[in-house]
């Protein structure tokens, strides 16, 4: 990384992870320059951070619309592009990045979930930036792919580990992550364990391990991000607090390593880590996702399509936490759409299963 300076495009530069990005990149000014943005529909934010970082290259989805994106992208020279749009709104974006040759520092779990094998097949280099994923990227870094037996995610448990009456959850309770502070979806989906659920799929096409070979565990503290199993029964886990800051410089400097502040270390003193088995009986998303991918594709798609849908309408007050597996299960179970050939075959799918769904809840509701 000597010499020039890495430049950025941040896709989702308004939300969690693009903030989080450009805060590294603003404290690294001699060795990263953002060279491109793009947000959703937060128009004031975005013109704020293009006159910080002095770009002049951004689109707002909502006013220049995916050919809007896909023109940014396409004419911008990056060396990393820090893939951060939430939810499938993320799949093209992040399958035009890839085509365009850079590193891609993967957040938005979504496009490998539902376009895998497109996205793997374009990319020159994806470094994950989720922090599970992170982790075992780094604790594989020097090993054989032979010697791994198990990779091992750890799950937070989410909002309502220890929660009964989860038929009775509210909206904002959902949205009160125990230690990360994220976008809204993916604080819902940690607390159903669906985030868990897209990240084991995220796993399989990131480290191309059989699904029975990619557990989870809980672990309340977020501080042990992820473990991986060799076969001499060595395990490696990756930890740290829980601050997206360390895995997004990770997969902006690698293989170099920033030196991020002491207000980031770990302190071991009085540090108390405790695993539990997850109970996919009280929380069914999970047991969904590995289902989804033992059935293949198309429906993991579907599963996507269906949790963005059914987390929707109970943020909206339309329908009860313990509906989101319900309508999830019912959505996978009615769906009836083939293997995609193509990236637009895979967003066709996640158009009609969001519609299938809505016409599953109308139905019941
Ligand atoms: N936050 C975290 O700590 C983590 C997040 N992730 C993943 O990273 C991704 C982003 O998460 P997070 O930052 O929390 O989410 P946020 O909701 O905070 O941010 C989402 C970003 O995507 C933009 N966006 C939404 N829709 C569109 C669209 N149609 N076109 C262009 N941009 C769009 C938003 O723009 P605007 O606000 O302007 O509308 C915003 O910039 C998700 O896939 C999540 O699962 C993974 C690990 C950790
Ligand atoms: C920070 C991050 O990577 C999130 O995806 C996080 O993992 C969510 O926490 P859960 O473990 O509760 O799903
Ligand atoms: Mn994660």
């Amino acid at each position: 990384m000597e010499g020039s300076k890495r430049r950025v495009l941040i896709l989702g530069s308004t939300g969690s992870i693009g903030e989080s990005t450009i805060d590294i990149v603003k404290r690294f000014p001699e060795r990263f320059e953002v060279v491109g943005l793009v947000a959703g529909r937060n128009r004031e934010k975005l013109l704020k951070q293009a006159q910080e970082l002095d770009v002049k290259n951004y689109v707002l989805f909502s006013e220049r619309g995916l050919e809007g994106i896909k023109e940014l992208i396409e004419s911008t020279d990056f060396d990393v592009a820090v893939c951060a749009i939430s939810g499938s709104a993320g799949i093209l974006p992040t399958y035009w990045a890839s085509r365009k040759g850079g590193r891609i520092a993967l957040a938005n779990k979504e496009s490998l979930v539902c376009a895998g094998e497109f996205i793997k097949r374009e990319a020159k280099e994806i470094i994950p930036v989720d922090s599970e994923h992170s982790a075992v990227f780094q604790c594989l870094v020097g090993e054989r792919k032979e010697d791994v037996e198990e990779i091992v995610l750890t799950a937070s448990g989410g909002a309502f580990l220890e929660r009964e009456d989860l038929e009775n959850v509210k909206p904002e309770e959902a949205l009160k992550h125990p230690n990360w502070d994220m976008g809204k979806k993916v604080t819902v989906d940690s607390s159903t364990l669906m985030n868990k659920g897209l990240e084991v799929i995220e796993a399989y096409w990131l480290f191309e391990l059989p699904l029975d070979r990619i557990k989870v565990v809980i672990h309340p503290q977020s501080i042990v991000h992820s473990l991986v199993v060799f076969k001499d029964k060595s395990v490696k886990a990756q930890i740290g607090i829980p601050d997206m800051r360390i895995p997004i410089s990770y997969a902006l400097s690698y293989p170099e390593r920033l030196e991020l502040g002491e207000e980031m270390k770990l302190n071991l003193f009085g540090l108390s880590l405790s695993f539990l088995e997850p109970d996919v009986e009280r929380f069914p998303c999970l047991k969904l996702a590995y289902e989804s991918l033992k059935r293949g594709y198309p429906y993991p798609i579907v599963l996507n399509a269906a949790d963005e849908v059914a987390v929707e309408l109970f943020l909206n007050g339309k329908i009860r936490f313990t509906d989101i597996p319900k309508l999830i299960e019912e959505a996978l179970n009615r769906a009836d759409f083939k293997k995609p050939e193509t990236i637009e075959e895979v967003v066709e799918i996640d158009r009609r299963a969001k519609e299938l769904t809505l016409e599953i809840f109308r139905r019941f509701h």
